[in-house]
């Protein structure tokens, strides 16, 4: 079964998981993880040691770090993030919603889904019977690119699928680049000048890129 673990209704999240935030934390560490192997992962809005640090709230740059959560920020300082990266500081991760989620999800397996990779995570986890697909949504918000995300990986997936999952497959049979431009996250990104993300995080298989979180380390290590 298919099924999407939903904080909106009293659904079960299955032993493999896979963290879908399109917009933007999905989108970011998959890029990350195209030219580094690992990215730390955090809540807090503190610098606390040397490092890299990567984070926003409600899309705008956390006072202090090197960038903000831009996927299109990263690829364009790729080479500084690598020089210091294989310096040996730390890439660490910190965002309004994506990495709130991973801290607080309890599953064996956590991959981590966008539209950008979505064949490729399919591909991961398909030979498992049971998945849940979780949506990371803004806060206590329902997030249709998050959700259209969900639809799209399913999408290469040939399982039983919840209602949920039914839902996000029919809806992204429509323009659903439109619904996801239209988004409340996506308006937000618009509004701080980040538009060039939204486009970029749209680039469905751009991506062979799939990272898996470690709880134990607080980290999203590449696997594939
Ligand atoms: O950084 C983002 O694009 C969003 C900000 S907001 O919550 O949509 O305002 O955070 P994310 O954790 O990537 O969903
Ligand atoms: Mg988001």
């Amino acid at each position: 079964m298919i099924n999407i673990y939903n904080k909106f209704a009293d659904s079960k999240c299955y032993e493999v998981a896979i963290v879908v935030d399109v917009l933007r934390a999905s989108t970011t560490i998959t890029t990350l993880l195209s030219f580094i192997d690992e990215v730390y992962i955090t809540t807090s809005t503190e610098r606390r040691e040397k490092g890299v640090y990567i984070g926003e709230r409600k899309g705008k740059k956390i006072k202090g770090f090197d960038f903000g959560n831009s996927p299109t920020e990263i690829l364009a300082n790729k080479e500084t993030i690598k020089e210091r990266y294989m310096a040996g500081e730390d890439v660490i991760l910190s965002t309004t919603n994506g990495t709130r989620v991973l801290k607080n999800l309890n599953a064996d397996e956590i991959y981590i889904g966008a539209i950008i990779n979505a064949k490729f995570v399919a591909d991961i986890v398909k030979e498992h019977e049971n998945v849940s697909l979780v949506p990371c949504h803004r806060e206590n918000t329902f997030a249709i690119d998050d959700f259209i995300g969900c639809g799209i990986i399913a999408n290469y997936l040939t399982h039983e699928f919840d209602e949920f999952v039914k839902v996000a497959l029919e809806l992204i049979k429509g323009d659903w680049r439109s619904l996801i431009l239209n988004s409340s996250s996506a308006q937000n990104l618009k509004n701080l000048g980040y538009e060039g993300d939204v486009t970029f995080a749209m680039l469905e298989n751009s991506f062979k890129v799939v990272g898996s979180y470690k709880k134990e380390e607080s980290k999203v290590v590449r696997v594939k």
